[in-house]
């Protein structure tokens, strides 16, 4: 079999999307070479798994698993006839080989051509040039100094972060490095203060500033813009009531409304030529941005202005391509600064950088900029969610195994192992879980002038408890999970067990962006009556007005209302994705891990899944030894910054 029909064969066999065969079949026709052709194939199918790029030599090493084929639940009766990963590759010849026929095709050549060769990696253009972009806008960043006078520093730090001690404050150091260059990373895991530092970040910039400075913030998603503001909103007085007063920065807001979308275009309204109008950037929940719109952020900068990126290096990355902050934050857990660096840290802060975190050359150019907190202030790093999140990021299983056999009590977080999902037992727990909800449902208010905060009770009820699902299909996959819980929870009110797609009490999440109905993708609504006699209509918060609002003003909370025939991509949410739960919190989480292994199953997810629990947090798996295996498992995501 030639190599294109094996690339065709894996196509029919669903292995590969239709833009990866359609790129691939693209380029045989322009080159008439079938290596050029199949590796651009494989690019592309990368791509779609988050990798921005094919790197050959890895590839080659382990084609299966580097590329996860074939994959885990292949129905197809035509499996049986593909070739083998291994096969294929190794028809293409060796990584040199392979890499020097590319040199020389036309897929490589020229300004316009599809594809880039990066040391022994393969890009599709569009993605090499992001990394680009994002390389040369960072070093300029980095490269433009900003020190500020040492004995200016000094007394702000003071005042903003009390009298140095003997234990080092990260947060501290954070906010000191920050004002040094135009570009700075604070990262850390939940609740370890990265608000807690921005905001006197933003009360230092604007002190040592001579005019007041324009500050942005905003986030990936709408969820993570309004959780921005509601954590900085709450941190604004403590400051203010220690006497420093500083311009309050506007809401947070979406990233994709601060650079502006454009009907049917993937340019942004602000890029190189018509720049973003502010001195700061802030952005949240940085884990969550992937390479296209780092890039199309960096490149939106003026002249001048500060990025400053918050997050937590060791959430799951984007399901879109790149891991740019767990890349940029590379070996920030042992640190790494320079010891001129250290020794000016030490200076302004009072309290020294330990002599092992300060290397004359660090492999990771951007850890000068990057400053990792550690210590949580939210959970305990000895028990219960803090210390189960912990050992899951560190990958250790011996505590885990432990708490997983019920060998130990643990506070806030319990194991609950079910066999099948359609188990009594299970059934009672999701029934617990959502009877305050059910309650609030069946007590909707006779008065209309009270309909508007009896829904947004229920809006914010539904981040009282919240099933998470680390897949789509299956009996432990979000469709099917959702559909039972749906039949369990209005057994009553449907009552010949059939589902209709709306009905009254259905929680629902939006699944794509409509800037028509200004309704973003992860938006959270309930579908309602605001009578009896009134059509059923999907209460909705009410967007954050961005630049018109400030943070120091109070919430006004409000609902709108949107017919569902509107809306037309939408699921149920009594379950969602742990990746579509970043970004947000709920105060009971409960993660189901399936029952059979898959590659999915990572420590990324696992930890995301813990670190979205804000007072306790279930475990339902059917098989210890699953979520041993997953918490053992890494992502690796291929990236050149
Ligand atoms: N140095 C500190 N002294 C006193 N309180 C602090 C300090 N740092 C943080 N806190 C408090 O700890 C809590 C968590 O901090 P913060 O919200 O800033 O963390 P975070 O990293 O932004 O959390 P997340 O992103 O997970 O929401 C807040 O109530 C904050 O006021």
């Amino acid at each position: 079999m030639k190599l294109m029909e094996s690339l065709e064969k894996w196509y029919a066999c669903g292995w590969i999307r239709a833009i990866d065969m359609n790129l691939a079949r693209y380029v045989m026709r322009a080159t008439e070479d079938e290596v050029s052709a199949v590796i651009a194939g494989l690019t592309s199918y990368q791509l779609g798994r988050g990798h921005p790029r094919l790197d050959v030599s890895n590839c080659w090493q382990d084609p299966e698993q580097v590329l996860a084929l074939p994959p885990e639940h292949s129905f197809s009766p035509l499996t049986r006839e593909a070739t083998s990963p291994h096969d294929v590759i190794t028809r293409l010849g060796t990584p040199e080989a392979v890499l020097k026929q590319l040199t020389n095709s036309a897929a490589t050549q020229g300004e316009d051509s599809p594809l880039v060769i990066a040391g022994n990696c393969v890009y599709l253009r569009r993605y090499w040039r992001y990394e680009q972009v994002i390389k040369h806008g960072l070093a300029q960043l980095m490269q433009t100094e900003t020190t500020p006078n040492e004995d200016r520093l000094r007394p702000l730090l003071t005042q903003l972060f009390g009298e140095p001690d003997s234990t080092i404050s990260w947060q501290r150091m954070a906010c000191a490095l920050a004002t040094r260059s135009l570009f700075s990373i604070i990262t850390g895991g939940p609740g370890t203060g990265k608000t807690y530092t921005v905001v006197r970040l933003i009360a230092t910039l604007q002190a040592l500033s001579p005019q007041p400075l324009r500050i942005k913030l905003a986030a990936p998603t709408g969820k993570a813009a309004a959780r921005m503001t509601e954590s900085i909103r709450a941190e604004l007085p403590k400051l203010n009531q220690s006497g420093i007063q500083f311009p309050a920065p506007d809401e947070a807001t979406t990233l994709h409304r601060l650079l502006g979308t454009q009907p049917h275009s993937r340019a942004f309204r602000h890029h190189r030529t018509n720049p973003l109008a502010l001195d700061v950037l802030i952005v949240d929940e940085a884990s969550m941005v992937d390479v296209e719109m780092m890039a199309a952020i960096v490149e939106a900068l003026p002249s001048g202005a500060r990025l400053i990126l918050l997050g937590d290096k060791d959430q799951l990355a984007s399901v879109e391509a790149g891991a740019v902050l767990g890349q940029l934050c590379r070996g920030a857990d042992a640190g790494s600064y320079a010891p001129e660096l250290a020794a000016w840290l030490g200076r302004v802060s009072g309290q020294s950088i330990p002599k092992a975190m300060q290397q004359a050359a660090a492999s990771n150019p951007y850890l000068q900029h990057v400053v990792m907190l550690r210590t949580s202030r939210r959970f305990n790093a000895e028990e219960g969610i803090g210390k189960l999140a912990h050992e899951v990021n560190q990958q250790q299983t011996s505590w885990l195994q432990k708490w997983l056999s019920g060998e130990l009590e643990a506070n806030e977080i319990h194991y609950f192992p079910v066999r099948v999902a359609g188990e009594q037992r299970f059934r009672q727990f999701i029934e617990r879980g959502f009877a305050d909800y059910m309650k609030l449902l069946s007590n909707r208010p006779d008065n209309a002038a009270d309909i508007d905060s009896w829904a947004a009770q229920l809006l914010t009820q539904l981040t009282e408890f919240q099933v998470l699902v680390a897949v789509r299909e299956g009996e432990w996959g979000v469709r099917e999970l959702n559909q039972k819980f749906a039949l369990w929870l209005h057994a009553e009110a449907l009552r010949g067990g059939v589902l209709p797609t709306w009905y009254y009490g259905r929680p629902i999440m939006i699944t794509h962006n409509d800037y028509s109905l200004n309704v973003r993708n992860g938006d959270i609504g309930v579908v309602l009556q605001r009578a009896a006699d009134e059509p059923l209509r999907v209460a909705l918060w009410s967007e954050t007005k961005g630049a018109e609002s400030r943070v120091a003003e109070p919430k006004a909370t409000s609902v709108r209302w949107l017919l569902p025939s509107r809306l037309t991509q939408v699921e149920s949410v009594y379950a969602m994705t742990v990746h579509k739960s970043q970004g947000s919190e709920f105060k009971h989480t409960v993660l189901v891990v399936p029952d059979r292994d898959s590659p999915v199953l990572t420590k990324e997810l696992v930890y995301t899944g813990i670190t979205r629990a804000k007072q306790q947090f279930t475990l339902v798996a059917a098989a210890p030894e699953v979520v041993e295996t997953a918490v053992l498992r890494r992502i690796e995501r291929s990236g050149g910054l």
